[in-house]
């Protein structure tokens, strides 16, 4: 597996509202050489910007960032041929009419010729359940056919490392247990964040981010079990109606 390192890193933006930076991430050491490695954490905690870092879409304040020894911001290029990204909302990827055309746009660089990229385009589509929604506009997709559609234009150029951002939001339970079962088939390291506690505790170790650290680092459920906890520390049992 590529070891994807973070070396103090820490990320820290400018806003309107205040005139010292705000920090995203502080203090992040990390190792992964896991297959399959899994964020998880509250909403704003820092788990988007922690999965940035990795293809170089953000760029650390300080400290540094290297997958399989390539630094994300000296060599992004080669960083970004390597690491495969899916965002949350798969409208921010999808630019073509339709998910073939997109996952035939992906491949431009890789398959020169033009019936091996149908080719292949077809073996990614058909793979994730997908292939006759190929040629609807991407406009026409419910949600969850488009975040599928997105997951399969990344796929199909075989990065060696694949980075999705929460990527079960919007399946029902059947796409959602497909996503599973591709991802447990697929050979790439996966480091994926995701609310969806199942989809972690498939994962061989789990990080918890909380506000901008990481507040725990290993075993699924261990971490599973510590992020719930702390979750629902102060909240009291929940409240029933009178009947
Ligand atoms: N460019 C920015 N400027 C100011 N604040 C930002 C910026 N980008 C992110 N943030 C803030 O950084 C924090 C972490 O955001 P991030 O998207 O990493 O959280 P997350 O853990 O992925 O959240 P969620 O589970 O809700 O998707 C949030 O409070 C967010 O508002």
């Amino acid at each position: 597996m590529p070891a994807v390192i973070f070396d103090q890193v820490a990320v820290a933006v400018e806003t309107d509202h205040s005139a010292t930076p705000k920090t995203l991430l502080d203090a992040v050491n990390l190792q992964i050489t896991e297959r399959r490695v899994g964020v998880i954490g509250a909403n704003g905690s820092g788990k988007s910007t922690l999965l940035r870092l990795v293809n170089g879409l953000i760029q650390p304040t300080s400290g540094t960032v290297t997958v399989d020894g390539d630094d994300t911001v000296r060599a992004v290029r080669k960083v970004r041929r390597n690491v495969g990204f899916v965002f949350t909302d798969p409208l921010s990827q999808l630019v073509m009419p339709t998910g073939r055309e997109d996952v035939e746009l992906s491949l431009r660089r890789s398959h020169k010729n033009g019936s091996e990229r149908r080719r292949q385009a077809e073996a990614v589509l058909e793979r994730l359940g997908i292939r006759h929604l190929a040629d609807q506009s991407i406009y026409e997709l419910s949600g969850g056919e488009r975040q599928l559609m997105a997951l399969a234009a990344v796929l199909a150029v075989n990065p060696e490392v694949l980075v999705l951002d929460e990527p079960s939001t919007l399946l029902d339970l059947r796409n959602r247990e497909l996503l599973r079962r591709t991802l447990a088939d697929l050979d790439q390291q996966i480091i994926m964040s995701t609310h969806d506690l199942d989809l972690a505790l498939d994962m061989d170790r789990v990080l918890v981010i909380e506000a901008g650290r990481v507040a725990f680092d290993g075993a699924p459920a261990e971490a599973v079990a510590a992020y719930r906890s702390w979750c629902l520390q102060g909240l009291g049992a929940p409240q029933r109606d009178a009947p």
